[in-house]
C-alpha cells in the first residue's frame, strides 16, 4: 500500500514538528503565522449560492433560499425533539466536521444534550486539533462526550507501543475495524441505542446518493441538507467549526486518510469527502472510500 503523498505517521509527530509538517499534518492556527497568512479565517465559510446576481430575480431567489433554509432548520429541531420522544437512548457519534457541529448546535439549542449521547472516538491517529476542538465544543455547549478508543489501548503510546505507528499501513482494513469500528460499535451496543444519529449526506457521493433519513436505527437527519446548506447555518448562528476546515480540509477523519480539497471543489457533488482515502485501496484492491462504519 503507498499513500498518495508523504505524511507524518503520528500524531506526536504532528505536534512537535510543525515546520515540517506545513504540508501535511497542519497545526492550528495562530500557531502557524505562514498558514494564518494564507488561509484567512473565512477561507471556508463562503458557499457557493450566496451570490444572488441582481434584480428582481436574485431578490426572489434570495427569499426562497431564506425560506428554505429556515424550513431545514426548523425540521431539524423538530426531528430531534421527535425522536428523542420516541427513541430510547439516542446516540450521535460525531466526527467533529462541519455538518456534525450544525447537528450539534442544532440539538443543544433544542436543549436534549442531556437526552442525547454525544460519542467520540478516537483513533489515536486523528489531528491533535480534533481532540482539542471537541473539548472547545464541550467547553462552548456544556457536555462531556463520551470518548471510545480501541479495546485494548487505553492511550495513544500503549497503541504505538503494541502495534506500531504505522500500523494502519500495515493492514487497512484491520486498522479501520479495530481502531474506527469496534470501538464505534461497542458504544452503540454499550447504549443499547434505538437512533444512532449521524451526519451522513446524500451529496457526500454515490454511495450514499439515496441515503434516506431514517435507515433502521440509523437517523441521518442531514440527509437532504447540501453541504452550502451546513455552512450557511454555521455562518448564520456564529457555530464553532473545527479550525481545520480553516486550511483547507473540507472532510476530517484520520491524519494518515485526510487530503486538503481545494476551495473549489467543495461545493461540487461528492466534493466534501474528495481529501478522504485519496489513492487508497481495500485489502482487495478496490479503492476506499468509507472506513467501513457504516458498511457493517
Ligand atoms: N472519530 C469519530 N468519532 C465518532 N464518530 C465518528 C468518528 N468518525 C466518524 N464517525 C461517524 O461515522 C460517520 C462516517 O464518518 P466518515 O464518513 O468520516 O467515516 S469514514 O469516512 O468512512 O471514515 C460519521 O458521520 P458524520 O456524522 O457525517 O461525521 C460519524 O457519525
Amino acid at each position: 500500500f503507498v499513500p498518495a503523498a508523504p505524511v507524518l505517521s503520528t500524531r506526536a509527530a504532528a505536534s512537535s514538528s510543525a515546520t515540517s509538517a506545513v504540508q501535511h499534518v497542519p497545526v492550528r492556527m495562530g500557531l502557524n503565522p505562514e498558514l494564518a497568512a494564507n488561509f484567512p479565517r473565512d477561507f471556508a465559510t463562503i458557499p457557493k449560492g450566496t451570490d444572488y446576481g441582481e434584480g428582481k430575480d436574485a431578490e426572489m431567489n434570495k427569499l426562497f433560499e431564506e425560506v428554505r433554509m429556515s424550513n431545514l432548520e426548523s425540521q431539524l429541531a423538530d426531528s430531534f425533539a421527535k425522536l428523542v420522544a420516541e427513541k430510547k437512548n439516542p446516540i450521535f457519534t460525531t466526527a467533529l466536521i462541519a455538518g456534525d457541529c450544525v447537528i450539534l448546535d442544532a440539538i443543544a439549542k433544542a436543549g436534549l444534550l442531556d437526552k442525547i449521547k454525544v460519542v467520540f472516538v478516537d483513533t489515536y491517529f486523528l489531528f491533535p486539533e480534533s481532540l482539542d476542538f471537541l473539548h472547545e465544543v464541550e467547553e462552548h455547549y456544556g457536555f462531556k462526550a463520551s470518548i471510545y478508543h480501541c479495546v485494548d489501548c487505553e492511550t495513544q503510546q500503549d497503541f504505538y507501543d503494541k502495534y506500531g505507528e504505522d500500523y494502519w499501513m500495515e493492514d487497512i482494513d484491520q486498522y479501520d475495524k479495530k481502531c474506527k469500528v469496534e470501538p464505534l460499535m461497542r458504544a452503540l451496543k454499550e447504549a443499547e441505542t434505538e437512533a444512532w444519529i449521524n451526519g451522513r449526506r446524500r451529496d457526500h457521493g454515490f454511495e450514499r446518493a439515496a441515503l434516506p433519513v431514517w435507515e433502521g436505527t440509523k437517523f441521518n437527519p442531514l440527509s437532504f441538507w447540501s453541504f452550502e446548506d451546513c455552512w450557511t447555518y454555521l455562518r448564520k448562528h456564529n457555530v464553532p467549526y473545527h479550525p481545520l476546515h480553516d486550511v483547507g480540509f473540507s472532510s476530517l477523519g484520520d491524519m494518515q486518510s485526510t487530503r486538503k480539497v481545494p476551495l473549489e471543489n467543495w461545493f461540487s457533488y461528492g466534493g466534501e469527502r474528495s481529501g478522504r482515502f485519496e489513492g487508497m485501496k481495500n485489502k482487495d484492491g478496490s479503492e476506499k472510500t468509507e472506513c467501513g462504519i457504516h458498511s457493517k
